[in-house]
């Protein structure tokens, strides 16, 4: 079985040639402007164009977004997912008004909050941020996998928050997480991306036996 990666929080375009050439199905582009990973449409729609021939699907991640914004990225930026951070409500407004893929991130802390058939297109797992964190996501910090083990889920989903080239196999094997998603855990300083942990990353999680090398 092969695990899909999303490599998240893209800003320059190594990042985005060695996550594809390292075989990432999705990258993620952060348009929250409070984020060290924060990119405008701008620079988001250059990082794309550079990369020649295939590439992997692209995802905006967006934070609160209003109609406007969202409207303005995608006259630049040619994104096949939407990634969003806001109510449910919001979420299915979002894919009505764009025809697009939306990802819901859900801020997982008791298994009350994993989601069930909600209409959208998949979920990203992830452990509530503090209620003082400046970012809702990519804090490092991991959620507790063992929440995890008695959910159905009703929809595709990855599994996101603090994984690492370290800890990504134990967390697949932990959860059955057939798609994970990281962003601070390949990086060599907040909004750098390294190629070389992006590598080990990927590997890592389609490495059967990495779990029991820990
Ligand atoms: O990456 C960011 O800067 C970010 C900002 C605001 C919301 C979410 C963000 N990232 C997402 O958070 C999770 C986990 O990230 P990490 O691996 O723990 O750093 C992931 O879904 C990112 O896409």
């Amino acid at each position: 079985m092969t695990v899909d990666v999303k490599i998240c929080g893209i800003t320059d375009p190594v990042a985005l040639a060695a996550a594809h050439e390292a075989g990432t199905k999705w990258a993620g582009f952060v348009f929250f402007e409070r984020s060290p990973r924060h990119v405008t449409p701008g620079i988001a729609a250059g990082i794309l164009a550079r990369q020649q021939g295939a590439m992997p699907l692209a995802v905006g991640l967006f934070v609160g977004a209003g109609d406007d914004e969202i409207a303005a990225t995608l006259r630049d930026v040619p994104l096949d997912i939407l990634q969003i951070y806001d109510s449910l409500d919001r979420a299915r407004a979002i894919r009505t008004r764009f025809g697009l893929p939306v990802w819901r991130s859900c801020p997982v802390s008791t298994p009350g909050d994993l989601p069930g058939a909600t209409g959208l297109d998949g979920h990203v797992i992830e452990p509530r941020a503090p209620a003082d964190a400046a970012l809702p996501g990519g804090n490092g910090e991991t959620m507790n996998w063992a929440l995890l083990q008695d959910w159905r889920p009703a929809l595709p989903w990855m599994l996101a928050g603090g994984l690492t080239p370290e800890n990504v196999a134990l967390a697949i094997s932990r959860t059955g997480a057939c798609a994970v998603d990281v962003s601070s855990g390949v990086e060599e300083a907040p909004g750098r991306k390294s190629p070389a942990l992006i590598r080990n990353f990927i590997k890592s999680a389609n490495d059967p036996c990495a779990a029991n090398k820990k």
